[in-house]
C-alpha cells in the first residue's frame, strides 16, 4: 500500500471511530439528560433540542406562513395595525381561528403584537420585501401533496405528481402552449429579482457587447441586465410559447430595439451565435446529467474564442445553507422529475468536460438564493 493511501485509510479508520463514540453519547438519554442540566452544556443542549424540534416540525411552521399567505394576512397587516376581529371578518376565518393564526404567526416571527393590534413581525417584513417568495410559498402546495408520501416518491425515482404536471410543458410535444407555460413563467419572472440582484452584483456585465439568456423565461433577467448596463445588447432563447410572453414584456418595458428573441429548445435547435456572453439562470439544475452536460458543449461550441459562460442558480454544498442546496432543491427537483442541485466543483468538473478552459466561482451576498459560476471559451 503506498504512503498516500495508508494515510487516507488511518484517517478514514480514525473518523469512523470518533463518529461511533460521538453518536453513541448523544444518543444516550443518560448523557441527554446530564447535558441539559449541566450549566455549562445546557446552552448547547437546549439549541441541539430546539433545533431537533424544528426539524421533526418545521412542516407546520411551512403551513403557518402558507395560510398567512393564502388569507393575504400579512399583506392586510402590511396596510397598518389591525385587531384581530377585524381581521378575522376580512380573511373569513372565525376569531377564534383568526386568534390561532396570529399566535402561531407571532411564535415565527411573521407577525407581532402590538397592544390590542398586531402588526407586521421582522420575519414577515423581511418577507414582505421580496416579493417572489411569497408566490414561492403559495406554489408549495405542490410539493406538499407529492411530499406526503416522500419514499414512494424515492422509490419510484422522481416525478409522475402534483409538481412534475406543473412542469410538464417543457417535455411536451410542441413543448407547450401560451396557456400551460403562464403559471409557471409567472412564477419564475416573480421570483427573478432575487437572483438577478445577487448575480448582477457579482459579475461585471458591461465587459461584454452582446449576450443571450438560455432558458430566460419571459425576460426578467434580461430587462434587470438592461437596467443595470445600457450598453449591451441582449436577447433570450426559450421555447416558443415562452419567448411569445418575452417579446411582450420587452415591447411594454420600451426594450424591443434593444433585444432579440429566440424561440426553439436547445434540447434539439442550435444555440444561436454571435454572443461573448450567455447565461444559464435556475437552468441547468434542472436537467439530469446527459442533457445538461450536451447543452454546455452546445454552448461552448457556439461562444467566440474568450466568450464566456455564466451559471447562477442555488447549488449543493453551500456552507452555511447545506439544506437549501441538498434538502430543498434536492427534493424539489426529484418531485419534477429532472435534474438535481450540483455543488460549484461538479459544475466546473462538467464545464472541463464541455471544453471550457478555465471557470471560477464568483462570491455572492446571499448564496442561499444564487451562486455564480463563470466559464472561459
Ligand atoms: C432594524 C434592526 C433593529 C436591526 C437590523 C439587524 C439587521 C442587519 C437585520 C438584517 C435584516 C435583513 C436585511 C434581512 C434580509 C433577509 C432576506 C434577504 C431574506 C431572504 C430570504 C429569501 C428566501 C427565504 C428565499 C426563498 C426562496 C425560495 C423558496 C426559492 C424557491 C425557488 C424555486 C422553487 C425555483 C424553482 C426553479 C427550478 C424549477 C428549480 O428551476
Ligand atoms: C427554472 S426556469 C428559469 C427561468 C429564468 N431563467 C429565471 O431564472 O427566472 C427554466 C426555464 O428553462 C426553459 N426551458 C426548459 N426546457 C427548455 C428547452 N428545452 N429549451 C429552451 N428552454 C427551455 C423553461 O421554459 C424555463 O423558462
Amino acid at each position: 500500500m503506498s504512503k498516500p493511501v495508508l494515510r487516507k485509510s488511518l484517517l478514514l479508520s480514525a473518523r469512523t471511530s470518533w463518529l461511533a463514540w460521538r453518536n453513541g453519547l448523544l444518543a444516550s438519554p443518560r448523557f441527554q439528560r446530564f447535558a441539559a442540566r449541566c450549566w455549562l452544556t445546557r446552552p448547547i443542549a437546549r439549541a441541539r433540542a430546539r433545533g431537533l424540534f424544528d426539524l421533526v416540525a418545521g412542516f407546520v411552521y411551512s403551513q403557518t406562513l402558507a395560510a398567512c399567505i393564502a388569507t393575504g394576512l400579512l399583506d392586510r397587516l402590511g396596510d397598518g395595525p389591525q385587531t384581530c376581529d377585524a381581521l378575522a371578518a376580512q380573511i373569513d376565518v372565525p376569531p377564534e381561528g383568526t386568534l390561532r393564526l396570529l399566535r402561531a404567526a407571532a411564535a415565527l416571527r411573521l407577525v407581532e403584537r402590538l397592544g390590542d393590534a398586531w402588526v407586521v413581525g421582522s420575519a414577515g417584513a423581511a418577507l414582505r420585501g421580496n416579493g417572489g417568495i411569497a408566490e414561492m410559498v403559495a406554489h408549495h402546495g405542490l410539493l406538499y401533496a407529492d411530499l406526503a408520501d416522500p419514499v414512494a416518491l424515492l422509490r419510484r425515482g422522481g416525478g409522475g405528481g402534483a409538481l412534475a404536471g406543473y412542469w410538464g410543458y417543457a417535455e411536451a410535444p410542441g413543448a407547450g402552449d401560451a396557456e400551460s407555460v403562464a403559471p409557471y413563467s409567472r412564477l419564475m419572472a416573480a421570483s427573478q429579482p432575487l437572483v438577478a440582484a445577487q448575480t448582477l452584483d457579482a459579475y461585471r456585465f458591461a465587459r461584454h457587447r452582446r449576450m443571450l439568456d438560455i432558458g430566460g423565461g419571459e425576460g426578467g433577467f434580461v430587462e434587470s441586465v438592461a437596467a443595470r448596463v445600457p450598453t449591451l445588447e441582449l436577447a433570450v432563447f426559450d421555447l416558443p410559447a415562452v419567448v411569445a410572453r418575452a417579446r411582450a414584456r420587452f415591447a411594454a418595458a420600451g426594450l424591443g430595439g434593444r433585444t432579440s428573441i429566440h424561440g426553439g429548445s436547445f434540447r434539439s435547435d442550435p444555440v444561436p451565435q454571435g454572443y461573448d456572453l450567455i447565461t444559464l439562470v435556475r437552468v441547468l439544475h434542472d436537467h439530469d446529467d446527459s442533457v445538461a452536460l450536451a447543452l454546455l458543449r452546445a454552448i461552448r461550441a457556439a461562444l467566440p474564442p474568450g466568450g464566456r459562460l455564466l451559471i447562477a442558480e442555488p447549488m449543493a454544498q453551500t456552507p452555511g445553507a447545506e439544506p437549501a442546496g441538498d434538502a430543498y432543491f434536492g427534493l424539489y427537483l426529484l418531485a419534477m422529475g429532472s435534474g438535481r442541485p450540483r455543488a460549484p466543483a461538479e459544475i466546473r468538473a462538467m464545464l472541463h468536460t464541455a471544453g471550457f478552459a478555465r471557470s471560477r466561482l464568483l462570491p455572492t451576498a446571499l448564496p442561499i438564493t444564487c451562486r455564480v459560476v463563470v466559464a472561459e471559451a
